[in-house]
């Protein structure tokens, strides 16, 4: 499987997604906000939806769905890639010696836990008795927590050039893309059929960016928001990999505001079909001020890159890249509606196959505006999964889709 992809819409062949597991189990009402939640959700009932979330896409597309959590287990049986993951893992709290009695200790399965639920002081404890952690408080976290990982969309992102390793920006996400970085690289499935566009070799802290922004407009064109999530920096050099790859011929960089309901550019666009985009009226109308990057020249290891700072707005850019634009506006028109449902990632579909989309049963205006202009839409229940504030784009990495 080539990790490259042309298209947000084309059929859907394979998808990275992971279902709610123990991670979930840890937010408390005092950790919430930190770990970018609304509230507690109910595990249990969080798992339902997101199973038939996953039944959905399978019966609709017969797309091949991997999970992370096997994926992982895969990939840690190799001890050097567990040990370099858990010494990672560790490092948040300066821990990083214990990663070899850990590995030398845990099952696979127990060290797989750690890795996305975290670990306590008193629960490590009870597997090594003598560790030697003797001024840290029982409860405090030796390895924090990812509930975010459900959000498979943001801790990489395919392109036409190739693949974008993130590096997140917040505290509560950071251990994520290393996980997931670290199965692309070292599962013999995909190890050899990664093109790496970012991080660039030998930048120990990278930049920050973000799968959520990465939206791809066309083979040739791919929009990528500079936001509350993803740094100037980091866009500048993924467009100039893009760039000097060869495929994409056009980097859009989109100002959001920097707050909670556009954290990420998928929070105000999808791109549903060749000429068809959904979106949220009030962010796309603003002059969201946009930048493109282009190849100025380029002789073997030699790239230099163009920014230009473009009078318009994103409307205005879509309309240029995209023939024939037709757009759906979120809320069916409705400002108010407009504003509820883009609370709960109304914009944020996942599209399938063209004009096939995965949509949150309550957002229910926009679900109207995507069916009158003759979109499939498949609704799914979503009132634990919307607690992390992230909709179906948002939950799921496309890995193969049908080229358009
Ligand atoms: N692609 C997206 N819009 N992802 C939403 C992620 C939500 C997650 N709780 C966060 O704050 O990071």
């Amino acid at each position: 499987m080539d990790l490259r992809l042309n298209s947000e819409f084309g059929a859907l062949k394979a998808v990275l997604m992971h279902r709610p597991g123990r991670e979930i189990d840890r937010l408390t009402p005092y950790n919430k906000e930190l770990l970018l939640f609304e509230d507690v959700p109910y595990l249990e009932a969080m798992q339902r939806e997101h199973d038939y979330f996953t039944q959905v896409i399978k019966q609709a597309t017969g797309a091949r769905i991997y999970g992370l959590h096997e994926l992982l287990m895969e990939t840690i049986s190799d001890e050097k890639v567990l040990f370099k993951l858990m010494e990672e893992a560790l490092s948040v709290s300066r821990l990083s010696h214990l990663a070899e009695s850990m590995v030398a200790r845990l099952s696979t399965s127990e060290c797989s836990t750690a890795l996305m639920a975290g670990i306590k002081v008193h629960e490590l404890k009870r597997k090594i008795p003598k560790l030697p952690v003797v001024d840290l408080m029982d409860f405090a976290y030796i390895i924090p927590p990812s509930p975010n990982l459900y959000f498979q969309r943001d801790t990489a992102a395919l392109t036409p050039g190739g693949m974008i390793f993130s590096s997140m920006k917040m505290e509560g996400r950071q251990r994520e893309a290393n996980i997931v970085r670290a199965i692309f690289e070292n599962h013999p499935e995909f190890m050899d059929n990664n093109h790496k566009i970012y991080p660039i070799d030998g930048h120990n802290s990278p930049a920050c960016i973000e799968g959520g922004d990465v939206i791809i407009i066309s083979d040739k064109a791919v929009a990528i928001g500079n936001s509350e999530r993803t740094d100037e920096k980091a866009i500048y050099h993924v467009a100039k990999s893009l760039l000097a790859e060869g495929t994409v011929e056009r980097v859009y960089e989109v100002h959001l505001p920097k707050q909670r309901n556009f954290m990420h550019l998928d929070t105000v666009f999808t791109i549903l079909d060749e000429n068809l985009v959904l979106t949220y009226p009030d962010a796309l109308e603003a002059v969201l001020k946009t930048s493109l990057y282009t190849l100025k020249s380029s002789d073997n290891d030699q790239v230099h890159i163009k920014r230009t700072v473009l009078k318009e707005s994103l409307l205005t850019v879509l309309e240029k890249e995209i023939p024939y634009l037709e757009i759906i506006q979120l809320g069916n028109g409705n400002k108010e509606y407009a504003l509820r449902e883009q609370w709960f990632d109304g914009a944020n579909v996942f599209a399938i196959g063209p004009r096939r989309v995965v949509s949150y049963s309550r957002n229910k205006y926009t679900n109207r505006s995507l069916r009158d202009a003759g979109v499939e839409v498949l609704e799914i229940p979503s009132s634990e999964l919307s607690r992390g504030l992230g909709g179906p784009r948002c939950m799921t990495m496309p890995l193969s889709r049908s080229s358009i």
